[in-house]
């Protein structure tokens, strides 16, 4: 379906325009403005990017404004907030628009803030407080009450008050005043560029703000909207930007019909300061002219207070001063002695080492706890270089594997089932390495971590080093000569299933004040007939024991982790070290397996049953088409499961629960991914509630979400990034001699597509906003847009975020609750998008699809893939003990510019290395095979 061809895209029709700063689609081009940075995170540079083009530098004076943004559900809210935090000296208040049931009692609450004498008991003013408003973005319509919380009295009661809407917040203005809202003539526009034109203000009226000060005539925005406003039968409103929809335009290609009106796109009250602008000045691609526009109304809003003589009073104030929390590590936290010790240990040997998989299949394949966190993008033949990193996009994220089992002293597994699990099931469950089970009924996975990490004064800043003198000698420690080039330091592995959403996005909008999420939470929507009760919602294991291998210089470490104080337990890694270096030193390499020669089999043969058919697929990607023209939601990632019940040959060594294991050696070989990953659970007691028996085979493509060490910094900060993938094409796999070539345009062809730059763009918007929640001021910054990486069967658009948290105030688990679940997994705006896909997908549990799986280290850093790319093995209750429930989640984006049939077909081509693996497993190891039915 990518070879269809299709007309000049829009992006390439507004470059000619004007070329916004950061918003380029060539690599060139980028690389010379310098947005290209090394993908190695931990040592690169990390200033801002704002700072590093110097147009906010040139705002050198902080204005002096208390600012008041409303949060409509929106996923694009915090990059606002982030914009106007940098514009004020105070700290930016978010309320999320039901955090209060009515205006008075929003007002109401500022008055129990405002002490009584210092008031002199008159009513409390909006204005007393804050100095302008500005209402995000958001799903819906400010027609329906329910969508607009406190934000329309706010507009009403509040006409002195400099207002800024902000697409929703821009119609819900016009509403106020009498224009009509309605679906707009042109269809839904999501993430595409538009060329907006402005009349230019002739006289410059002191009263007035001038929006588009210092803007290029006309200008690119982004816009995301299926309304629009009527002004023209409103006379207190006055028009004061447009764009023309474009007939020549590639937007047609979804179901929606185009027309040539003028859209407005901005507008203002002829009275009252009261500003709206229908597009995103907020988005990576609006850029430096969104900013600029920010910038504008924020000092009107100071320049108009200065004329009034108004001035506000200092309360305190709800919301996010600081963001109103506390440290998770305290600043003395170094001098406290933390629970535990990091052990390190190189392995030397004159040999060639063995490669991951050898070593796992000799030391966990027969473990029931296990997982191996594989980079199989890095492995290379026997004797060869690893890829240069700088030429290989992919490489860079695959330079480690980490892999382990749960055996060590200290080892835990934690086991938690959520409300989607039957009530005697659910509950949080931590056994130990001696059995001793611990249950917390009400604890879920995040909190549990959280406590662990702040108890046990978890952050482990310091290595120190082992080295044997020789096999048999004593062990010494050392400092560390050189710290080892990774950042993980043993500690909590496992996933996070996609059913976590309901614990994290409580707490989102606890954090704006809001509750309707966990009331809606507390209703407990439960479906357990739809869930696999051999999965648990989330599943971690404490390591103290892994090994790490290094695939660009072939070396092995060894971490392990003792109890401080403790000399049984410091004595019993040594002596877990030792033993583990010596064997593995006595492992001869065997050459690496290339890539399966095995003919890529008609897959069609193997009778997986979708968990939706063709054609409820396609009818939920009609009902997304309903939601996307009815403004309820901009991207919904629909997804779709794929099942299959499969009996594998009794082996003649291996025990039936190492089998799921054999199927992954057969991916990572056809499927090598930089994520990739297997985890094993497998509860030695079948019949225990709330315990998980199921295998993970992920070959993921997409980094969720990473913490490092900032090298070149002060304090503790550290550096997150995500890596959202959304764009996807199949690629040509040929014999003849241009087979090469016709593959290369299909990924040419990919970079340059409108709808996949646009599904990819409104993620990448989502993702600065989730990053933005958490990370410091001015440092989310978008290093890589829209780069085109390949894997065995499809070509990816993959982009770069990152910014900066300050370790002293924001912990990993702080970030994952700002960002779980993974935006590309879900659409956007996230919250309104899931609640849809509840519906549509009809309460299936995902399961660890969708989710998350990697390590949260003792250090503080993290790395967490999208569970995608992946075969979830549970065995089948009950039957012969060989026969598995296979099951292989896929979906994808579906946006105003999707066609049903191309999403289908994508939706199969995102399962069809796996179906395919999974069927060359099968006939290795025949029986039967039937589908689930
Ligand atoms: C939903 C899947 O993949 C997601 C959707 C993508 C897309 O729409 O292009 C790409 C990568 C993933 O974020 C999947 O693989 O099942
Ligand atoms: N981004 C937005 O604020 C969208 C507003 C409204 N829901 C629309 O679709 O037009």
């Amino acid at each position: 379906w990518v070879q269809t061809t299709r007309p000049r895209s829009r992006y390439g029709v507004a470059r000619k325009r004007t070329l916004t700063r950061w918003y380029v689609p060539d690599d060139d081009a980028a690389s010379a403005q310098g947005t290209e940075r090394s993908s190695a995170v931990a040592g690169g540079q990390e200033e801002d990017l704002f700072n590093q083009h110097g147009f906010f530098g040139s705002k050198q004076q902080l204005l002096d404004l208390r600012i008041l943004l409303v949060d409509n559900h929106d996923s694009y809210t915090y990059n606002i907030y982030q914009y106007l935090s940098t514009m004020t000296q105070h700290a930016v208040d978010v309320i999320v628009n039901d955090a209060y049931s009515s205006w008075d009692e929003f007002i109401t609450s500022l008055h129990h803030d405002c002490p009584e004498d210092e008031n002199g008991g008159s009513p409390i003013n909006l204005q007393d407080h804050y100095d302008c408003v500005v209402l995000s973005p958001g799903p819906g319509s400010p027609t329906e009450p329910s969508d607009m919380g406190i934000v329309l009295d706010l507009i009403r009661r509040n006409s002195q008050v400099p207002i800024l809407g902000v697409c929703l917040g821009h119609q819900a203005l016009g509403y106020v005043y009498g224009c009509d809202v309605k679906l707009a003539p042109s269809g839904p526009v999501h993430g595409q560029l538009s060329a907006v034109t402005f009349e230019v203000e002739e006289e410059n009226d002191e009263c007035t703000c001038d929006l588009f000060k210092n803007l290029r005539r006309p200008f690119d925005v982004v816009r995301y909207h299926s309304l629009v406003v009527d002004t023209s039968e409103c006379s207190c409103i006055e028009p004061l930007a447009w764009c023309k929809y474009q007939e020549d335009d590639d937007a047609t290609a979804g179901p929606f019909q185009s027309s040539d009106e003028n859209i407005c796109m901005a507008l203002r009250h002829k009275n009252y300061p009261h500003y709206g602008v229908q597009f995103h000045p907020e988005s990576i691609g609006t850029g430096e002219a969104g900013y600029q526009l920010i910038w504008n109304f924020c000092e009107f809003a100071q320049s108009l207070r200065q004329r009034r003589n108004v001035h506000t009073t200092s309360y305190l104030r709800k919301g996010s001063d600081d963001q109103g929390k506390e440290s998770p590590a305290d600043a003395d936290n170094d001098e406290k002695d933390s629970r535990y010790r990091v052990l390190l240990h190189k392995i030397e040997a004159d040999l060639i080492l063995p490669l991951p998989e050898q070593v796992f299949d000799e030391f966990y394949s027969s473990c029931a706890d296990s997982f191996w966190l594989d980079s199989s993008t890095g492995e290379t033949a026997f004797g060869e270089d690893m890829v240069d990193e700088s030429s290989c996009p992919i490489s860079s994220n695959s330079r480690f594997s980490i892999m382990g089992a749960n055996d060590g002293l200290l080892s835990r597994k934690i086991e938690y089932f959520g409300r989607e699990h039957k009530p005697l099931d659910r509950g949080l469950r931590v056994r130990s390495a001696e059995s001793k089970e611990v249950r917390l009924e009400s604890e879920g996975i995040l909190s549990y971590l959280r406590h662990e990490m702040e108890d046990g004064q978890e952050l482990v800043q310091s290595i120190e080093e082992i080295v044997f003198e020789d096999s048999n000698g004593q062990a010494a420690v050392a400092a560390v000569a050189d710290e080892p080039p990774f950042d993980y330091r043993g500690g909590y592995v496992g996933f996070l299933g996609y059913e976590v959403r309901h614990d994290t996005q409580c707490w989102s909008f606890q954090q704006e004040g809001g509750m309707s999420a966990c009331e809606w939470e507390s209703t407990g929507r439960s479906s357990d007939t739809k869930t696999n009760p051999n999965i648990p919602t989330a599943a971690f294991f404490f390591v103290d024991r892994s090994l790490v291998y290094d695939h660009k210089t072939g070396e092995w470490y060894l971490i392990g982790v003792s109890t401080n104080n403790s000399e049984e337990s410091f004595d019993d890694t040594v002596s877990w070290m030792r033993e583990t270096s010596t064997k593995i030193g006595n492992l001869r390499r065997l050459r690496a397996l290339e890539e399966s020669k095995e003919p890529h089999c008609l897959v069609d043969e193997i009778a997986f049953v979708p968990n939706r058919s063709k054609a409820q697929y396609q009818a939920d990607i009609a009902r997304s088409h309903e939601e996307i023209r009815n403004g309820e939601s901009y991207e919904l990632c629909v997804t779709n499961q794929l099942e299959l019940k499969v009996d594998i040959l009794p082996h003649p060594t291996k025990e039936v629960r190492e089998m799921p294991f054999e199927l992954y050696k057969l991916l990572r070989r056809r499927n090598a991914a930089p994520f990739s990953a297997f985890m094993s659970l497998h509860a030695a007691d079948r019949s225990l509630p709330g315990s998980g028996r199921v295998s993970i085979c992920c070959s993921s493509p997409e980094r969720f979400l990473s913490i490092n060490r900032a090298s070149s910094s002060t304090g503790r900060r550290f550096v997150v990034e995500s890596k959202p993938i959304k764009g996807t094409a199949a690629r040509y796999v040929g014999s003849e001699p241009d087979a090469r070539e016709i593959d290369q345009r299909i990924a040419q062809t990919l970079k340059l597509s409108v709808k996949d730059r646009a599904e990819n763009l409104m993620i990448v918007d989502l993702l600065r906003n989730d990053l933005g929640r958490v990370c410091e001021v001015g440092t989310v910054h978008v290093p890589k847009l829209m780069n085109i990486e390949t894997y065995a069967t499809v070509h990816q658009m993959v982009s770069t975020v990152r910014g900066t948290i300050n370790g002293d105030k924001t912990s990993a688990i702080d970030v994952i609750e700002a960002c779980f679940p993974g935006g590309s997994m879900t659409g956007a705006p996230k919250q309104r998008t899931m609640d849809i896909l509840d519906e549509i997908e009809q309460g299936v549990s995902r399961g660890p699809y969708s989710g998350c799986l990697g390590y949260i280290s003792l250090n503080g850093c993290m790395d967490m893939n999208i569970v995608i790319r992946s075969a979830i093995l549970t065995p089948v209750d009950g039957e012969m003990p060989n026969r598995w429930n296979v099951s292989i989640g896929c979906g994808g984006a579906i946006t105003a510019l999707s066609n049903s049939e191309d999403e289908y077909e994508e939706m199969l081509l995102k399962s069809r290395i796996l179906r395919e693996t999974i069927d060359e497993w099968r006939r290795l190891n025949f029986v039967e095979v039937d589908g689930i039915t």
